[in-house]
């Protein structure tokens, strides 16, 4: 299954202009997408999730096409087969973790959680070992909780592919290992391509056996 993404888009609020330039294709197991601040990571997966519609350009992924700006194919969110967590986890505050990874399945409009859904979810808490707070709240849990309630979360809709905003930005050096070595576990169980954004180098050294180097919204170089 593979990732095609070639991409344009210009930005701007008042004074400040950003333009976006982005080409690559991804099949393997890890990609890493690094880079300073401000070279437009988190705005390249943005576009791939669907929360950035790009001006021009394509982006597919196993044969399914998420934007084509020449046939103005824009598939929402919603409606991608990908999992994205965002750098801040984007949990609710409001919902327990039972909650918060029942809402990744997708059924807004439905009042009840089947069986098939609960056992999902209880799966879902069992792999990531967080069983035990499922019914706290996010304000109660350790950064390295609210990191595997996310990937929880985005993993109940079944994704094809993660995507990954800086996954271990917001933990502890001694949590930082830990959590790589689980993702890479994590990685062999569910065997879906991750995709993440780091700009710390032993992120590169741990995953990086495919990485693309980016700097003032372009890459600039393609490592694999
Ligand atoms: N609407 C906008 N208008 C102008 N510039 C913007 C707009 N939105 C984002 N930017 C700029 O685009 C650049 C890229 O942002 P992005 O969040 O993708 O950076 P990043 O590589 O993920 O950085 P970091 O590692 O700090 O998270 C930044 O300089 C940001 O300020």
């Amino acid at each position: 299954m593979s990732l095609t993404v070639d991409i344009r888009k210009k930005l701007s609020d008042g004074n400040r202009k950003f333009e976006l330039d982005i080409q690559f294709e991804f099949s393997g197991e890890f990609q890493v997408l690094y880079g300073p601040s401000g070279a437009g990571k988190s705005l390249t997966l943005r576009a791939l999730a669907g929360l950035l519609k790009p001006d021009f350009g394509k982006i597919s992924f196993a044969n399914t096409v998420y934007f084509d700006s020449s046939s103005k194919k824009y598939i929402p969110p919603q409606k991608r087969n990908l999992g994205y967590v965002p750098q801040s986890y984007g949990l609710f505050p409001h919902l327990t973790v039972r909650k918060n990874i029942e809402f990744g399945l997708n059924k807004f409009f439905q009042f009840s959680t089947s069986p098939k859904d609960k056992e999902t979810v209880s799966y879902l808490m069992n792999l990531f070992e967080i069983q035990e707070t499922s019914e706290s709240y996010p304000k109660h849990l350790s950064g390295g909780q609210k990191q595997r309630v996310a990937i929880a979360r985005a993993l109940a809709r079944d994704p094809k592919i993660l995507l990954l905003d800086e996954p271990f930005a917001a933990l502890h050096t001694d949590l930082r290992d830990k959590m790589r070595e689980e993702l890479k576990s994590l990685r062999k169980k569910i065997s879906m391509p991750i995709l993440l954004i780091s700009h710390d180098p032993k992120d590169l050294e741990y995953f990086g056996s495919n990485a693309l180097y980016m700097e003032d919204g372009k890459i600039i170089s393609n490592r694999s």
